[in-house]
């Protein structure tokens, strides 16, 4: 499917002044991006709108105002909806997984609800399991997993139909540190000829992950760029430094200059 959905020139997600409102409250604010391959970080401390950016891409919500399209798919028109849902795999923050279904199933279910055909669903499902190291458990119950292996078997599910876009909403949330790296490897592992989003308010992920940074302050883009040119954007400030962090007693140790600059643009809210 992903070669198919690719079309010369157009990019794989645009967001055009795109505007999502929770009654008077704005959650985004006329937010443009667009975005073509790669892992794309979304950071923002708790309440900036990633979740409701990619709310709208996974066609789960509908933006009040703007725009957004999934290679050239309108995600927010009734009629091109479909047709974009089976161009993106989206893992929400939550997900509802059954006990009760084993792990094959579940992932060749998934497969199915975006219109690989029934045939192909549990070749599908194994292979997507095995790019999350879980073939071997295919005829386990669900509820016999661990929350990490959880975590890979709902990403095993979201990329089971080959998406081009791939959309993931805090991933690492309450993995432990080793299981925080191994869900990375997966998904440099599988990121080739995809857009990955991942929305995140670690700035490590951001760091160890991501190609491009989109940063989110309040509804808006503080930040659209490398990772590497956030990170200069202070490190020449900091010469004199040790690198072993900054402010005085009680501050939080920020010990990079990507944590310094995430921090300078979000506040201390938030630096991961
Ligand atoms: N269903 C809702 N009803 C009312 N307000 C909402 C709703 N969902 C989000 N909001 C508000 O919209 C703003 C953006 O929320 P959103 O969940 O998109 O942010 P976020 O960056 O994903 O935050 P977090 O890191 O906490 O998940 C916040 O002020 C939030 O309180």
């Amino acid at each position: 499917m992903i070669s198919s959905a690719i079309v010369a020139g157009v990019p794989a997600v645009e967001v055009a002044d795109l505007t999502v409102r929770y009654r008077r409250r704005v959650a985004l604010d006329a937010v443009s991006m667009r975005l073509s391959g790669g892992i794309v970080g979304v950071l923002g401390p708790n309440g900036a709108g990633k979740t409701s950016l990619l709310s709208v891409l996974a066609t789960v919500s509908r933006p009040d105002a703007g725009r957004a399209t999934v290679h050239g798919r309108d995600v927010s028109s009734a009629v091109a909806r479909s047709a974009a849902r089976e161009l993106i795999g989206w893992l929400p923050q939550r997900f509802d997984l059954s006990g009760s279904m084993t792990v094959q199933d579940t992932v060749a279910y998934a497969a199915w609800s975006h219109g690989v055909p029934v045939a192909d669903c549990a070749r599908a499902a194994i292979e997507a399991l095995s790019v999350v190291d879980l073939e071997e458990r295919a005829t386990d119950r669900v509820r016999r997993l661990s929350g990490g292996q959880r975590q890979r078997l709902g990403l095993a599910a979201a990329i089971a139909h080959e998406p081009p876009v791939l959309l993931l909403d805090e991933p690492t949330v309450g993995l432990d540190p080793s299981q925080r790296v191994r869900l990375r490897h997966y998904l440099r592992a599988i990121s080739t000829g995809r857009t990955i989003i991942v929305a995140t308010h670690l700035i490590e992920d951001g760091a160890q992950l991501c190609d491009e940074l989109v940063v989110l302050r309040a509804g808006t883009v503080a930040y659209h760029g490398s990772p590497q040119a956030l990170a200069d954007s202070v490190a020449e400030e900091g010469a004199g430094e040790d690198g072993s962090g900054v402010g005085g007693a009680g501050a939080p140790v920020l010990s990079t200059p990507l944590e310094r600059a995430y921090e300078r643009l979000v506040g201390s809210e938030d630096a991961g």
